[in-house]
C-alpha cells in the first residue's frame, strides 16, 4: 500500500493510538508518525519501544506540520487536548478521534477547531481490556466497523479520504450521525460494561462469604465479564459520564426486562422465562446465519445450537 497522509500525528499513546501506529507501519500509510502523551513515562515508554518515528514533548510540537490529527485519549479531555493543539494545527489537516462517544466530543472538540481544518469525528469498533503504550497490535482494526460521525457541511474529499485510511487499517467504514451512534453503542458496549462491571461487583461481594469459589469454579460466561470488567476505569468513567443519556435510556429499559424476568422466576412462571429465551437465542441465530460472528464456535452449522 501507499502513503496516504505525510504526516500523522497521534495524540494519547495508548491501547488504540498504538494500535493504529502499528496498523499504519504494516500499510506503509504514513509518511511520518509523530505521538504524544502527557506523561513523561508513558512518552518515555513510546520511545524505547519504537512506538512512532518522532515522540514529542507537547501536543502542540506533535501535530506541526500533520494532515492527519488523531485524537487517542479518554473522551472526558479531548476538549482540553483541542484546545492545546488548535493554534499549531496546518491548515488543510484533518483532525478525528477515536473516542466512544460521540455527541459530548463533537460539542467540546468542534469550536476549538479553525475553519481552514476539517474536523470528521470518528470511533473505531476495536478493542481488548488492556491499555496504554505496550497494548497495542496491528491486526485490532481487522474486520472490524470503525464509525465516522461527520459534521454538517465537512468536506466530502476529506471524508473520502478518512473512509479509505480506516480501510487500509482493515476496517469497515459506516458513517452515522452523532446521536444516533450513542445510542447504538450505548446498547452494544456501555450498558454490557456497565453490567459486567456491576456482576463481576456482586461476585466479588459474594466471594467474601464462599471464599474464592466465584472465581475458582467459573467457567466461559463469568471468565468473560471478568475480562470486560478489566477495562480501563479512566475511559470508562468518562465514557458513562458523557454518553449519559443513551446510557441510562439503555439501563431503564435493561431494568425493566430484568424486573419481568425476576418475577416470572419468583411467580414460577415458566412460559415467559421459556419464550423470552426462545426469542433471544433466535436472535444469536439470526447474527450467526448473516455470517456477522465468525468467532462462534458453531459458525458455518446449521440446526440449532446445543444447550
Ligand atoms: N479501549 C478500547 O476498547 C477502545 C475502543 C475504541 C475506542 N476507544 C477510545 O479511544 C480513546 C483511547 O482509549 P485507549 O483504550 O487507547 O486508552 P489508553 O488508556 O490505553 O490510552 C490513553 C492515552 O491517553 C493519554 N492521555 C490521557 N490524558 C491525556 C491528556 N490530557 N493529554 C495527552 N494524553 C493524555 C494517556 O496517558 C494514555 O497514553 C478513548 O477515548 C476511548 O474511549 C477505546
Ligand atoms: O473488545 C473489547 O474488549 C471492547 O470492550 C471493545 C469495545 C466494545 O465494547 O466493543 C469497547 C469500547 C469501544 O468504544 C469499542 C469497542
Amino acid at each position: 500500500m501507499s502513503v496516504m497522509y505525510n504526516r500523522v500525528a497521534l495524540i494519547g499513546l495508548g491501547l488504540i493510538a498504538s494500535s493504529m501506529h502499528w496498523a499504519m507501519k504494516r500499510g506503509g500509510l504514513a509518511g511520518e508518525v509523530t505521538g504524544y502523551a502527557r506523561s513523561e513515562e508513558t512518552r518515555e515508554t513510546a520511545r524505547r519501544i519504537g512506538l512512532c518515528d518522532r515522540v514529542c514533548d507537547s501536543a502542540a510540537e506533535a501535530v506541526e506540520g500533520a494532515d492527519l490529527v488523531v485524537l487517542c485519549v479518554p473522551v472526558g479531555v479531548m476538549g482540553a487536548v483541542a484546545a492545546e493543539i488548535k493554534d499549531a494545527l496546518a491548515a488543510g489537516a484533518t483532525v478525528t478521534d477515536v473516542g466512544s462517544v460521540k455527541r459530548d466530543v463533537i460539542a467540546a472538540v468542534g469550536p476549538h477547531i479553525p475553519e481552514n481544518v476539517h474536523f470528521i469525528p470518528g470511533h473505531p469498533m476495536a478493542g481488548t481490556e488492556y491499555s496504554g503504550p505496550e497494548s497495542g497490535f496491528a491486526e485490532l482494526f481487522d474486520d472490524r466497523w470503525c464509525f465516522l460521525v461527520p459534521v454538517e457541511d465537512t468536506c466530502p474529499d476529506a471524508i473520502a479520504k478518512l473512509r479509505a485510511y480506516w480501510e487500509a487499517l482493515g476496517s469497515n467504514v459506516e458513517e452515522m450521525d452523532a446521536e444516533h451512534h450513542d445510542l447504538v453503542v450505548a446498547v452494544t458496549s456501555h450498558a454490557p460494561h456497565l453490567i459486567a462491571y456491576t456482576m463481576v461487583g456482586v461476585a466479588d461481594d459474594l466471594r467474601r462469604v464462599t471464599d474464592s469459589e466465584v472465581i475458582k469454579f467459573s467457567a466461559g460466561g463469568f471468565r468473560d465479564f471478568t475480562r470486560i470488567a478489566a477495562s480501563d476505569p479512566t475511559m470508562w468513567r468518562d465514557v458513562f459520564l458523557t454518553n449519559k443519556d443513551a446510557t441510562l435510556e439503555i439501563l431503564g429499559r435493561f431494568t425493566e426486562e430484568l424486573f419481568a424476568l425476576q418475577r416470572a422466576i419468583r411467580t414460577g412462571d415458566g412460559d415467559h422465562l421459556f419464550d423470552y429465551f426462545t426469542r433471544t437465542r433466535a436472535i444469536r441465530r439470526s447474527i450467526i446465519d448473516a455470517g456477522q460472528d465468525t468467532d462462534a464456535p458453531n459458525f458455518g452449522r446449521t440446526g440449532t445450537p446445543k444447550s
